[in-house]
């Protein structure tokens, strides 16, 4: 029995369908100012290329959230699969428009600001959406997957270089002893001192309370006194609150509930979880009427199938030998059977089935209509259509009886040949199979080398030896930072502005999370093999990898040189290693393979310091196996690094094609960062403390300093009092001070590897 659902219920049923009847409509009008658009391209204005191109992302974003939402929350099973082909269509379009904007620019950010402006839109409305059926379709294997790792890990933990070193250390029994005396001695220190600011404060009280006894004033004076200390005291307060009211009506400063959670908002997520039962119910309904229909189509109508296609076919036998004195041939089984006799495709219908994601979208604009000129007042519940199933099945088991048929009314035409032509039937020659041509060329496979071995025993060898790791749960969300709204102004000026920090989490939706999320995208969309996030210590590149992991369900397999070395020693060991590695993530994908500190695989010298460690254990490997990534494999290798410039840049960039620089907080970004990390925390924010200044003044901090200060300041004490004593900028500073922010010469260098970068791109080196 389906749970009922809150009576607003019916309305969303109706407004989701609108939603998505809304992002179709809006979806057609789209391509067909875009197939206006195609031909007459003015191609000498780069700038009108790009605001055209710029104007179609943005439009083509807005309708993916659409279907995003509506795929979602939609508990038709049958409208779904549609939504779904057009959502995962939209995807695949605006990587393409993305892929064209960066050939166009060659830079991988691009600002959108002055056509948020002219399409009055904000920031969010453009906001990749990561669609939840990534996650939840595939909630039971991942579920599987964690208890795995769960087991593993606490069975033997993972083996991890970092194991080796941290022995424990052994003392002597005078340095214990001494170190034994030396906290003891701190214990009563603290202890003392505690007492004797107690002693003091208690002196001072009574100074002060005697002081007060000791006073002359007369009646009248003192009365003045405490009258004008409580009249300025009251009159300030009532200025204020009369400022805060004006403040409120302006809409200047947001009502005080409004961190709430509004009961509106709570009853709609309620909602939303009931309607995700409501889906699972449909859809294993669905299935099985899929199951039962077919059975019984082919059980009542199969037979009159049958008859009525041998029917067909002798009836072609007779014509052709009508009109050519002899039987025709029969059709080879390859080639479709009968179904190519009664086929009615023109050349152009053939060629019409290969086109681009943009016209495959285009196509499916059929199958939505049917869903749109469909009359649904009787389907309340929103069950699916066994009208719709029926047709569809009837086509597959008529496809099943005819290659029956076929293999009967061969035998037929033959003894017809035999009895009326007396024609014996030559052997045909065998048309030469493709295979046989290419035959020559074809490379060898690929050996197995864990032939004999399950995929489970792979997976869990490379939990114990610290290859496949659990990344820590973050959303893609978590990743704070503002919007640039200065880009383009910028721009227009001849600055290259810095990326913002909401520009690198849209990057990372849209090569990373889309295509690794589905096989659609992956396989349709410009073909992604590897990634690099570059910027400075501690900006957040593994909370974005990460996230990527999290968003997906993928796996998380470490490559970074610190933790593979001395694992799996010698070449062969490397071979079999990477061929773990590789085999898992691609059976079990999707996957990110991670390389920290990837710079070091490239190195031109190694260090000697690390000369031990063998950084460049890969280097010769990592190109083939890039090479070996086909677009059916979802597995995303993903290099870190923060120091680019060590690396020998021409293999390097052969490796990673496209490169994302993650760099440190501008100043709307530290705001909300500063705001979030203070909240999450559990600071409270007043009016007495000025986070603008805070922000300002941790200009050239990174996200870690900033949540390292905040970790600082709000101990579990401070936490306490803050009824009492509300948080202060000047908190901040000392924690903030202590710490090196970002030099100049760091960012500088950064910049400078970027624009080689962009230099080499133009010039196609890498
Ligand atoms: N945009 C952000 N929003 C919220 N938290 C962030 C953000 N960026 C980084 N952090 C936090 O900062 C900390 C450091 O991030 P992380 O370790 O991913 O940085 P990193 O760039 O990989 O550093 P390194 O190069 O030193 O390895 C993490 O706790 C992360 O959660």
């Amino acid at each position: 029995m389906a749970p009922a659902l809150p009576p607003i219920k019916t309305n969303w049923t109706i407004a989701y369908g609108k939603v998505w009847a809304l992002a179709q409509g809006a979806l057609e009008d789209l391509l067909q100012e875009e197939s206006a658009n195609q031909v007459p391209r003015p191609q000498k204005d780069q700038v009108l290329i790009f605001q055209t191109l710029a104007t179609f992302y943005v439009k083509y974003v807005q309708i993916l959230r659409s279907l995003e939402v509506a795929y979602d929350q939609i508990v038709h099973p049958q409208k779904r699969r549609v939504i779904r082909q057009v959502l995962d269509g939209v995807m695949g379009r605006v990587l393409e428009l993305k892929n064209e904007m960066v050939e166009l620019e060659f830079s991988e950010f691009h600002y959108y600001d002055d056509v948020l402006q002219d399409l009055k839109l904000t920031p969010e409305d453009i906001e990749i959406p990561v669609p939840k059926y990534f996650v939840s379709e595939k909630i039971k294997v991942l579920k599987e997957r964690e208890k795995i790792l769960a087991k593993i890990l606490t069975q033997n933990g993972p083996r991890t270089p970092e194991t080796k070193i941290t022995m424990t250390k052994i003392m002597s029994l005078e340095e214990a002893i001494r170190v034994i005396q030396v906290s003891e001695r701190a214990r009563q220190g603290r202890l003392r001192a505690k007492f004797m600011k107690e002693i003091r404060q208690e002196e001072e009280k009574e100074r002060k309370a005697n002081v007060r006894w000791e006073s002359s004033l007369d009646r009248d004076e003192a009365a003045t006194r405490i009258q004008k200390v409580w009249l300025g005291y009251s009159q300030r307060k009532k200025t204020k609150k009369e400022r805060l009211d004006e403040f409120l009506f302006l809409g200047m400063v947001p009502p005080a509930h409004h961190q709430e959670v509004s009961v509106t908002i709570l009853h709609a997520q309620e909602i939303e979880k009931a309607r995700s039962v409501v889906q699972e119910e449909h859809e294993a309904q669905y299935q099985q009427a899929v199951v039962s229909i077919k059975d019984t189509i082919r059980e009542v109508e199969g037979p009159d199938i049958k008859e009525s296609l041998q029917e067909q076919i002798r009836q072609w036998f007779i014509e052709c030998r009508n009109a050519t004195g002899k039987f025709p041939d029969y059709p080879d089984e390859d080639d479709g059977g009968s179904a190519v006799i009664f086929a009615e495709k023109t050349p152009e219908q053939v060629s019409d089935t290969q086109v681009t994601p943009f016209h495959a979208t285009f196509c499916l604009f059929s199958l939505s209509e049917v869903w749109h000129v469909r009359d649904e007042s009787a389907n309340f519940i929103q069950r699916f259509d066994a009208e719709l199933v029926k047709e569809e099945k009837r086509r597959e088991v008529e496809e099943e009886i005819r290659v029956q048929v076929d293999e009967l009314m061969r035998q037929e035409l033959k003894n017809l040949k035999l009895a009326v032509d007396r024609d014996k039937g030559k052997k045909k020659k065998k048309k030469k199979g493709k295979k046989g041509k290419k035959g020559g060329k074809k490379k060898k496979k690929e050996k197995d080398l864990t032939a004999d071995r399950t995929i489970e025993s792979l997976f869990e060898e490379l939990i114990r030896e610290g290859l496949l790791v659990r990344p820590p749960a973050v959303r893609l969300s978590d990743f704070i930072g503002e919007f640039s709204y200065l880009g383009t102004t910028l721009r227009q000026a001849d600055v290259e502005p810095m990326p913002s920090l909401s520009d690198v989490r849209q990057l990372m939706a849209l090569h990373g999370v889309l295509p690794l999320g589905s096989q659609a995208v992956h396989e349709k969309a410009p073909l992604l093999k590897t990634l690099l996030l570059t910027g400075p210590s501690g900006v957040g590149k593994k909370m974005l990898v990460h996230a990527l992991c999290t968003e997906t369900g993928a796996n998380l397999f470490n490559l970074s040189p610190a933790n593979i070395s001395g694992k799996y020693p010698g070449k062969s060991g490397l071979q079999m290693m990477l061929h773990m590695v590789f085999k898992v993530a691609r059976q079990l994908q999707p996957s990110v393979v991670w390389i920290g500190e990837t710079e070091k695989t490239f190195y031109k010298k190694v260090p000697k310091a690390e000369k031990e460690m063998e950084p460049k254990r890969l280097k010769k490997d990592l190109p083939k196996i890039v090479k070996s990534l086909k677009a059916e494999d979802r597995v995303l290798i993903v290099g870190t690094t923060r120091r680019p410039f060590d690396a020998d840049l021409k293999p390097f960039c052969k490796v990673y094609k496209k490169i994302i620089l993650v760099p440190r907080p501008d100043y709307s970004s530290r705001l909300v960062l500063w705001r979030h990390i203070i909240l999450r925390h559990g600071g409270l924010i007043t009016d007495l403390l000025d986070l603008s200044s805070v922000s300002k003044v941790s200009d050239g901090y990174t996200q870690t300093h900033i949540l390292q200060a905040v970790q600082a300041v709000l101990t579990e004490r401070r936490i306490q009092l803050l009824g009492r004593k509300p948080l202060s900028a000047i908190e901040f500073i000392g924690p903030l001070a202590r710490q090196d922010p970002i030099f100049k010469e760091e960012e500088e260098a950064f910049k400078g590897a970027k624009l080689r970068l962009r230099e080499r791109r133009r010039k196609k080196d890498c």
